[in-house]
């Protein structure tokens, strides 16, 4: 028997903030006052807690909702493996690739075949999801909607879903998000949800934190705006549907990586009010208030970071979610791309769409990626490097109609099989066409000198030169009355 959905209009409303406490009731009067769990929830409902951190963890950390709903999750029969040769998205599951090489991936294929949950491929990764440490890289392209009675959720992360291709109508068990090209959308770890194609095939990008939940940036000196603003992450209202007699629906798990399936003859969409800090979340790429350089110098890309998932280490994240909006370049006497690099944290990068302006080279294209691991050399391809560096530095607008990302983490990522083999989308040639072709500039010519800085303690001529303090004092006298170029 076809499953019959009765969702209430609200499908498209939201409540707006990030971190917010959020309450919402599909019915007036579901919602108890003054108290999480009466003797008897109004309508008949059950209270059910979901707590996405320990009881004890600190306030400012704590994440759990309380649900009232028709029937308690807990009502199913046990979970039996499914698929369990052919289904894996775990990184241990996996014989991990650690490799310095700097990868680059042409655009993964949509496939018309697979449903949201069948799609999803793990492409890098680092940790485990049974120790709750690190992260997986999934790609996602499908063709299908899942079945209108059936409901996944991942045991393993909280996912960070980058939509590149198509629309995604989630019924979740909070309420419904649509996401649409250039938002972004995140699930908390153990929230069921039923995703729907609307208009076709989809196609993205997900980060699956196994570790701790996504936060806000700290804004320090930048102040109490910028980035992303807080109250442009929206969260669903509360949406039920209820189960005609006869009915059977399937609960599908992630758990460390495999599928686990069970059913229940209720719907899992039976929320009818909730009230929390643990709840699914969107938020549309095109808000983001980007800013940068208005002097000299190309900054830390920090400066576009949507959301951070700390490590115990401050400042250093387990991954952050970066991105390079449109954006204009007025650096006076700057090279304006990114700098050539060697990074302690792995850079994982995908493209939404347009073009990424360190690298013009045609290589990197929407839908596809790159990986520049720890330590792994990379920076703007020869030809933007020889553009940039003649260019006249006017006031630019690049990545008009561009939306490229970053996943950054201090952690070793390792590729999966899938990932450098079986996509068969990784390129051979991205070294021989990006950084092989640099020319060398530097001749040495007479008249310059080579020097060594510091002599017997004395000042190095050749250093004074150019303004270095090399020895605390006395260099910087020389540079009176002289200003930088960049100020001339
Ligand atoms: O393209 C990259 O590698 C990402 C990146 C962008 C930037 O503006 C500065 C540093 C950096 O690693
Ligand atoms: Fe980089």
């Amino acid at each position: 028997m076809p499953v019959t959905k009765f969702s209430t209009p609200e499908k498209y409303k939201y409540q707006n903030g990030f971190g917010s406490y959020h309450e919402t009731e599909a019915i007036l009067g579901a919602l108890p006052i003054g108290s999480n769990s009466p003797q008897k929830p109004a309508y008949g409902l059950y209270a059910e807690k979901l707590s996405g951190t320990a009881f004890t963890s600190p306030r400012h950390e704590n994440q759990q909702s309380w649900l009232y709903r028709i029937l308690p999750a807990a009502s199913h029969t046990p979970f039996v493996a499914r698929e369990a040769t052919t289904y894996n998205t775990n990184p241990e599951g996996e014989k991990l690739h650690q490799i310095p090489n700097q990868l680059r991936w042409d655009p993964f294929d949509l496939d018309l075949e697979s449903d949201w949950v069948h799609s999803l491929q793990l492409v890098a990764g680092a940790g485990d999801p049974t120790m709750k440490s690190g992260l997986g890289i999934l790609i996602f392209a499908a063709g299908k909607s899942m079945k209108p009675d059936e409901a996944f959720y991942s045991a393993d992360g909280d996912m960070l879903i980058v939509l590149q291709h198509g629309v995604l109508d989630i019924q979740t068990e909070l309420g419904w998000i649509l996401v649409r090209p250039n938002e972004i959308c995140v699930i908390p770890r153990g929230v069921r949800y039923c995703v729907e194609l609307p208009e076709g095939p989809v196609r993205g990008y997900i980060l699956e934190l196994y570790e701790g939940h996504f936060k806000l940036p700290e804004l320090g000196p930048i102040g109490s705006n910028c980035l992303a603003n807080a109250r442009d992450f929206q969260a669903p209202v509360a949406a039920f549907d209820e189960s005609p007699e006869g009915e059977t629906y399937t609960i599908l798990s992630k758990f460390n990586g495999h599928l686990f399936a069970a059913t229940q003859t209720h719907t899992p969409f039976d929320i009818v009010a909730w009230h929390g800090l643990y709840y699914p979340y969107k938020y549309d790429l095109g808000r983001f208030n980007t800013i940068g350089s208005i002097s000299f110098d190309h900054p830390d890309p920090s400066i576009f970071t949507v959301l951070s998932a700390p490590s115990p280490t401050a400042g250093t994240a387990i991954a952050d979610f970066v991105i390079f909006p449109p954006r204009w370049l007025v650096g006076e006497d700057t090279f304006r791309p990114p700098w050539y690099h060697r990074n302690t944290m792995s850079e994982f990068m995908g493209l939404i769409h347009g073009d990424y302006d360190a690298k013009t080279g045609g290589g990197f294209k929407p839908a596809g990626a790159s990986l520049h691991n720890i330590m792994s050399a990379h920076g703007p391809d020869a030809g933007t490097h020889a553009k940039a560096s003649g260019a006249a530095l006017l006031p630019l607008k690049v990545g008009e109609g561009s939306m490229a990302f970053m996943f950054e983490s201090c952690l070793m990522v390792g590729v999966t099989e899938w990932g450098l083999k079986r996509c068969q989308k990784v390129q051979e040639d991205y070294n021989a066409e990006s950084w092989v072709p640099l020319p060398k500039h530097f001749v040495m010519r007479e008249g310059m000198r080579k020097v060594s800085n510091r002599v017997n303690g004395e000042v190095a001529r050749g250093a004074a030169d150019i303004g270095a303090s090399v020895n605390g004092k006395g260099a910087m006298a020389e540079m009176e009355g002289k200003s930088l170029p960049h100020y001339t």
